[in-house]
């Protein structure tokens, strides 16, 4: 049956990216014959410039019928620079992250073995790194009321979370540790916030539901210097939205770099894949992007959003084989930086087509 996918590249290096992304889902669909149809839309800055809004209806109602959405970035170096501005390009990724439920937002930070001298720490800290991060969406501050005082004075935006919203995502993490290493890191700041407090008190809840999964609760700022100091301890990771954006972050440091991280939003509709990094307009147009998140991102759309478990490893091994062979992107090429073959982000993207095709032909 033909599925039909929605690519919404955005801002910045999003389009440059989700290019490599779409390609490798086209090349997929021709090897295994599945069937896939693609359209495109508008979100964003480019979005705000056509129609006034950074999330057209035209774009939700796309979104809301399609079976898979590819996204890039969204953001803009103009708004960044002037936090008056009340249409902003985020706004749209907000919403829809909102109106499609996708609470549950699945980012997993793998090192891959051919990148230990990319990452910024030693290669025996950080070798064997496989974390699964499930961070909540669509709830906490960045979803709570925003407030500014008349006088501009006061800013507030509140925390909020409901025990359902914790209970979900909790669920799922949980569940994802039971095929995994059977541990689960509940993250939090409960010896400060009341929302934390409701947190814990809802894992802890779950936890006795899954007796065989080791459950460990650590603050937040504790989960900052501890993701460094041995990354390997971890295996599933679930907070809240601004602690879960902030920490996979930092380890897209431990793995190498921000354009080796993927991650998958679901909830109860339709799936959104989205590598981790922004729009990154400190390079966008140069060819220099990393579009192996945007690959990895495909691959968790193939796995995740269609249940295609084959064709997602086929893609993942791809992507391992052409590090491998010595190719990186400037972002990823480390301390042995002179055995590197560097690329663009274009060449990058059709090597790993060319790593597709070899091994599936
Ligand atoms: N999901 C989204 O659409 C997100 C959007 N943003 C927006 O993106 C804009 C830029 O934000 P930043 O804080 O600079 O974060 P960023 O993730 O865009 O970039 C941070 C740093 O990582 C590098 N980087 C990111 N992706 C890369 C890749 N694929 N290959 C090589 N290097 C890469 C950038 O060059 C930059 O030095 C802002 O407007 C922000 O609001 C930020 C994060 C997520
Ligand atoms: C739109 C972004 C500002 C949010 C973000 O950084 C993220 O979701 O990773
Ligand atoms: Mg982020």
């Amino acid at each position: 049956m033909q599925k039909n996918i929605l690519i919404i590249p955005g801002d910045g290096i999003g389009p440059e990216v989700t290019a490599c992304g779409k390609a490798v889902l086209e090349e997929v669909a021709a090897r295994y014959g599945y069937a896939f149809a693609f359209e495109e839309a508008q979100m964003g800055h480019e979005a705000i410039l056509a129609t006034g809004v950074a999330l057209p209806d035209e774009t939700f109602e796309k979104a809301k019928a399609s079976d898979a959405i590819l996204f890039g970035a969204v953001g803009h170096v103009r708004y960044d620079n002037d936090p008056t501005l009340k249409v902003r390009p985020e706004q749209g990724l907000f919403r829809m992250r909102k109106e499609l439920g996708l609470y549950a937002n699945i980012r997993p930070v793998i090192l891959f073995d051919e990148l230990l001298d990319a990452s910024s720490l030693k290669p025996e800290i950080v070798k064997g790194t496989d974390i699964l991060f499930f961070r909540e969406l669509t709830g906490g501050a960045y979803f709570g009321e925003k407030v500014r005082s008349e006088d501009g004075e006061m800013a507030s935006d509140l925390m909020v979370y409901h025990r359902y919203e914790v209970e979900r995502i909790a669920v799922k993490a949980f569940e994802a540790a039971r095929t995994r290493r059977k541990k689960v890191c509940s993250v939090d700041k409960a010896n400060v916030l009341e929302s934390s407090r409701l947190w814990r008190e809802v894992v802890q809840q779950v936890a006795r539901r899954y007796p065989d999964v080791e459950t460990t609760h650590m603050l937040a700022d504790n989960t900052a210097m501890q993701l460094i100091k041995h990354p390997t301890w971890f295996d599933v990771i679930v907070t809240e939205n601004l602690f879960g954006d902030i920490l996979t972050d930092e380890t897209a440091q431990v793995v190498g770099s921000m354009g080796m991280l993927a991650s998958a939003s679901i909830g109860d509709g339709t799936g959104f894949f989205e590598p981790i990094h922004g729009s990154a307009y400190d390079i966008a147009g140069q060819d220099k992007a990393n579009p192996l998140a945007s690959i990895l991102s495909a691959a968790l759309l193939l796995e995740i959003g269609f249940g295609m478990k084959e064709a997602a490893k086929q893609v993942n091994d791809a992507v391992a084989r052409v590090l491998k062979a010595g190719y990186r992107t400037s972002d990823i090429s480390g301390r042995m930086g002179h055995k590197d073959k560097i690329v663009g982000t274009r060449e990058m993207g059709a090597l790993v087509i060319q790593s597709l095709r070899e091994q599936l032909l």
